[in-house]
This record gives C-alpha cells, sequence and structure tokens, in this order.
C-alpha cells in the first residue's frame, strides 16, 4: 500500500524523517556524550553506555492510539528500509536517515502459540516467538541491523572510513556481525573472536561463509570478550558485541514486535528471555519501557530472565533478597547445552541492574523475575518443544523450562500468557540433540536422555534383495520393482501398518 491510501491524520508520520536528538549517557556518571564517533564505554568513569533520545518527549505529541495505527499501516509499505527494525524508526534510531538503513530480513519473527499438549504440561497459554527465522538464524541480527545501519551512516556522512568490525562470540553474534559486515564490503570487514571448540559447526560455518576473519581462542567467551575489549581500546576497530549500545538499540524490536503482535494488549503477559551477555534482557526492558512512554502501551508485561545452573550470575545476583546486599560476582563458567549463555561475567550487567529498578519503578510492584534450570531440564524441553510443532534451540528449551519452574515458584500464573524466546534455529544446535539421542553428552553436561524423547534412524535393507540401488547406478526393470516392494514392506511392518481394504 501507498502513503497516500492511509488515513489522514496518519499520513504525514507514515514515512519518518530523521528526528530527535541522540546521545550516549554513561549509566555510572550519568554524563552524556555525542554519537558522531561510535563509543563502548564512558570516556570518563569507564562504565557502559545507553543511548538516549534528548527529544524522546516529543513522541509524546501524539496519542498511543495514533501511534499505534501509525505502526500498524507502516508495516503495510513495500519500502524494504521501513520493513524490519526500522518500522520503529523514531523508538530505535530517529537520526539514521531511510538510505543508511540495513535491512536483511530481520525484525519480523512469528510468535507461534504452542498446542494444547504443550499449553497443559506447562498450565498456562503460551507462545514461541521464533528467533531461529531472523536472515542469520537468531536473535542478534536485530542489533547489527541497528549497528551496522549507524556505521554506514557514519561511512557515508564521511566520518569514518575502512571500519574493521570486530565481535567475541559464542556462535550467534558472530553469525550475524559477518552477514550484515559482509554486505557493506568493502567498505566494511569484520573479524571474529570464537573460544575454540565451543561454538558448533554450523555456527562456525556461518561467519566463514560470510569472508569474516575468524580467529579461534583457547578459553571461554568470557575471555573472548576480555581480548576484543583489550582490541576495541588500543586500535581502531568497531566492537560489535551488546557492549556496543547501537545492539542495545536494534534489539528493543522484541518488544515492539510483540506488542504489536498482541494488539499492543500487555496485561498479564510474560516475556520470557535466556541471559548470556544480558544484552538481550537488557533491550526487552528499554524497549517496552519506551513504549510504555510513549503511551502505546498501558502496562509493563512480567519479564522472566533465565539461567541454566551452569552459567547463572545474575540469577544468583538477584538471589539476594536484600537489594543493599547484592554485589555481583562473575562466575567460572561449566559447560551448558543453552551454549550461547554459557557466559558467566555478562557485559550488560550494569544495564540490567539498572533496567530492572527502572522497570520495577514504573510497575510500582516487581515484574522482573529471575530463575535457574538445570541442564537436563533444558535438554528435555526443547526436545519436547520440537516434539510438539516448534523449531526450538536449546535456549529455547531454556526458556521453557524456565517457565515451567516459574509456574512451580508461583512467579506466574494460568491466567496469564507467555511468550517465550527461541533465540536460534533448532539446527545451529542440532549436535546436542544428536549427543542427547545417542546419550553422547560428556558427563559435565550432567544430562541423561529420557528414553521417551530419543530417535534415531533406522537403516532399512530387506535381506532377500540381490540388487539395491545406489548413487550414480538406478536399478531398472524387475530388480526395480523388487526394491520397491521389498523395501515398502520393511517398513510397512516396522510401522505395524494394516492392509489397506481392496
Ligand atoms: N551469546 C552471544 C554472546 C555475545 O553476546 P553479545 O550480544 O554481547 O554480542 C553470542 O552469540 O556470541
Amino acid at each position: 500500500m501507498t502513503p497516500e491510501k492511509f488515513p489522514e491524520h496518519i499520513r504525514d508520520h507514515i514515512i519518518p524523517t530523521p528526528s530527535g536528538e541522540m546521545c550516549y549517557r554513561c549509566l555510572g556518571c550519568t554524563e552524556t556524550f555525542g554519537i558522531d564517533k561510535l563509543l563502548y564505554t564512558c570516556p570518563a568513569c569507564g562504565e557502559v553506555l545507553l543511548l538516549q533520545d534528548m527529544e524522546q518527549n516529543r513522541l509524546k505529541g501524539l496519542s498511543g492510539q495514533t501511534w499505534r495505527e501509525i505502526l500498524d499501516y507502516r508495516r503495510m509499505l513495500k519500502i524494504p528500509a521501513l520493513k524490519g527494525i526500522y518500522r520503529f524508526h523514531e523508538f530505535i534510531g530517529p537520526v539514521i536517515p531511510l538510505e543508511s538503513i540495513l535491512y536483511l530480513g530481520e525484525g519480523h519473527t512469528p510468535i507461534v502459540q504452542a498446542n494444547e499438549t504443550l499449553q497443559e504440561i506447562v498450565g498456562m497459554p503460551f507462545y514461541y516467538k521464533n528467533d531461529g527465522q531472523n536472515p542469520s538464524a537468531s536473535f542478534k541480527d536485530r542489533g547489527m541491523a541497528s549497528a551496522l545501519s549507524y556505521i554506514r551512516y557514519l561511512v557515508t556522512s564521511g566520518k569514518v572510513d575502512n571500519v574493521l568490525a570486530v565481535c567475541a562470540s559464542t556462535g550467534d553474534t558472530s553469525a550475524a556481525a559477518a552477514l550484515y559486515a559482509s554486505y557493506l564490503q568493502p567498505l566494511v570487514k569484520s573479524a571474529v573472536l570464537l573460544p575454540h571448540g565451543k561454538v558448533t559447526p554450523q555456527q562456525l560455518s556461518q561467519p566463514l561463509g560470510n569472508g569474516a576473519a575468524v580467529f579461534e581462542i583457547p578459553g571461554v567467551f568470557d575471555d573472548c570478550m576480555k581480548v576484543v575489549e583489550a582490541l576495541s581500546e588500543k586500535y581502531n576497530v568497531a566492537l560489535l558485541n551488546s557492549k556496543n549500545a547501537w545492539r542495545i538499540l536494534g534489539q528493543e524490536s522484541y518488544s515492539y514486535e510483540i506488542a504489536q503482535d498482541l494488539e499492543f494488549d500487555m496485561k498479564n503477559k510474560v516475556v520470557v528471555v535466556p541471559i548470556g551477555n544480558a544484552g538481550n534482557i537488557t533491550a526487552v526492558m528499554a524497549g517496552f519501557l519506551k513504549f510504555l512512554d510513549a503511551g502505546i502501551i498501558t502496562e509493563l508485561p512480567k519479564i522472566l530472565g533465565v539461567q541454566s545452573h551452569h552459567a547463572n550470575p545474575v540469577y544468583q545476583y538477584y538471589s539476594e533478597p536484600d537489594a543493599k546486599k547484592r554485589r555481583f560476582v562473575p562466575m567460572t563458567v561449566k559447560p551448558s547445552v543453552a551454549q550461547a549463555a554459557m557466559i558467566g561475567n555478562p557485559v550488560s550487567m550494569p544495564r540490567v541492574i539498572s533496567l530492572v529498578n527502572q522497570y520495577n519503578k514504573k510497575a510500582d510492584c516487581q515484574k522482573v523475575f529471575f530463575v535457574s534450570v538445570p541442564e537436563q531440564e533444558i535438554m528435555d524441553c526443547q526436545l519436547m518443544a520440537n516434539r510438539n510443532g516448534h523449531i526450538a534451540c536449546t535456549h529455547g528449551g531454556e526458556t521453557l523450562a524456565g517457565l515451567i519452574r516459574a509456574r512451580k515458584e508461583g512467579l506466574v500464573h494460568s491466567d496469564e500468557t507467555a511468550i517465550i524466546d527461541s533465540t536460534a534455529h533448532a539446527l545451529k544446535f542440532s549436535g546436542f540433540q544428536e549427543m542427547y539421542f545417542e546419550d553422547r553428552l560428556p558427563e559435565e553436561y550432567e544430562v541423561k536422555p529420557q528414553k521417551s524423547l530419543q530417535n534415531k534412524p533406522v537403516f532399512i535393507r530387506p535381506e532377500g534383495l540381490k540388487e539395491v540401488p545406489a548413487p550414480g547406478m538406478p536399478l531398472t526393470g524387475t530388480a526395480f520393482r523388487e526394491f520397491v516392494c521389498q523395501t515398502a514392506d520393511a517398513i510397512a511392518n516396522n510401522l505395524h501398518l494394516s492392509l489397506r481394504d481392496q
């Protein structure tokens, strides 16, 4: 649909033009800094930053109802720049001109209602948000669309050139970074640092395929992150981890998409996300707060952050009930099937602390909760979800396990509706499924397969057959008919099929 067909009162707002005044705000000393160069930490005190639109109040010039209409009508446009996260332009990056926006298909992943079997097991209605349906098959694409659109804006306005983008990754960030950077080559090149042996083969293939320089180093993600931080402090590189506040901004789209898909009604809703480097939960809280502030939603949903027992520093921090006594202690992680979240020292922890306070204060009650789940439940839940029509990764198993645990702990109730995140596509983590099916998960994962969830292929080669086809050597005539007939009978026998009435 073209804008002239839209209702008159929203027509002028349908195609956004650059507006607002963005700056970095330090979460420590609250100092602000201009956005004409990339900053990751406060030059004054070293604390992490968030981006802020100094003119955000102008968004209140339109009513919540008008905003909802603008956003719904905008969905009908055919303009690529406004099809992904930037259909929320005023809330994501109002200063970015449409020509700089990089859209590769991210930011409209479906929410899929769980079937009756699953809803009964959990005891409440819930949906999966399938973030594996983003272009690099994980939720990181929203943040990369934002960070790389900003970099493109800096390059085209002559503020930087020859950008080398770097990131540390457990697999998904590097896949997204390499994909988005490769679209902008030769202006932008990328290098990724991975903990050796700690990303899946599928995830490793992604940055390799997109032409990034891939470095594998000993240790875990937290070690890679420190090296990338050191690189960005000393050398002229653009850091693409969520320490980069543009990443957080893009990931806020996750909240906007959920709100829009649920008719902007967040009453009795629970948004469940796994926590790794904590960028996502930061963005989710920030996004809902912005929509509330603009009157687009009238209530904040509950937020449930989930971690594995093997990597749960955020959960441990919040398990101290007395806020004054809470001290953040980075932990040494143990191997986790939720490998992308195997992080003991999340870079966004200061942002989480600040936003949880703001969120609960705004809601006037506790709305953010944390649970920790064992590896066994993560794996069992992933497989159970996928046996019921989903494409959940192990982190999708983690959120389902987290929701079940939160039900048991009385943190969420049957009259609420949950939206749980499957952060990536199941195929990225198929190796864990394979090890579970074959009972080969190393002991330190502490997972024992449940027989009822295991599956394996059955090789059929009827003994009576003299010849079978092979690649490049097809059978013909009687031999082929014999092969088809005996193989079909053997499969029917295996499945206990009854004969069709003639
Ligand atoms: N799980 C992440 C870890 C890095 O997270 P980021 O959001 O800070 O980039 C990954 O996929 O690498």
